[in-house]
């Protein structure tokens, strides 16, 4: 079978619903956000913070190229994935797009102290979030083979929905 890609703003539990799928599914688990960790043995806000947010960009477009080659994978990537042409183009190719979808107050609500996101770290976070996903949004809505609003529903609810799909 084809990838399973899933897309999705921070906090949208891109990483949380693709381990639980690839448990469930008996599909391998990849994250391209763990990806670019170990294979630059650095923390994303470290890349950030001494090389900058272009660096950190290119290093996940090498990593999502390496995984266009792949199949049968749950393949979660990083909130930021769809800004460049390029990756959307990859993302298409990589295999079935999914989108999880959520609204801004339940990425506060979810990310509430967590400090392992560079560009969620200033005050007044709710504005930070609206103003991303104000330039995300299409993005990931082209990109997607299919939405799932995710805000009111558990991790395991949203895994049966997207199984659902392959059986
Ligand atoms: N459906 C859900 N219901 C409740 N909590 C959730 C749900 N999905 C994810 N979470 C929680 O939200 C937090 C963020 O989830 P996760 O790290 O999977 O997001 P992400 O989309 O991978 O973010 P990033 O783009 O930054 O990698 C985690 O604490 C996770 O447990
Ligand atoms: O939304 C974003 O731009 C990001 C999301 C995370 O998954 C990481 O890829 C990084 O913190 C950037
Ligand atoms: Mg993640």
């Amino acid at each position: 079978m084809m990838n399973i890609v899933l897309i999705g703003f921070m906090g949208s539990g891109k990483t949380t619903v693709g381990r639980a799928l690839s448990a469930k599914s008996d599909m391998e688990f990849l994250d391209t956000d763990a990806l670019i960790e170990s294979k630059e043995d650095c923390k994303i806000s470290t890349i950030f913070t001494e090389k900058g947010e272009a660096h950190f960009r290119a290093l996940e477009n090498a990593a999502l190229k390496s995984l266009a080659v792949t199949k049968d994978k749950v393949i979660s990537t990083g909130g930021g994935i769809v800004s460049s042409h390029n990756n959307r183009e990859l993302l298409k190719k990589a295999g079935k797009v999914i989108y999880l979808r959520v609204s801004p107050e339940t990425v506060i609500k979810r990310l509430e102290g967590d400090i392992s996101r560079p560009l969620l770290m200033g005050e007044d976070k709710l504005s930070r979030v609206e103003e991303l996903l104000s330039l995300r949004r299409a993005l990931y809505e082209s990109t997607a083979d299919r939405i799932i609003d995710v805000d009111d529903l558990s991790v395991e609810e949203i895994v049966d929905s997207i199984m659902k799909d392959f059986t």
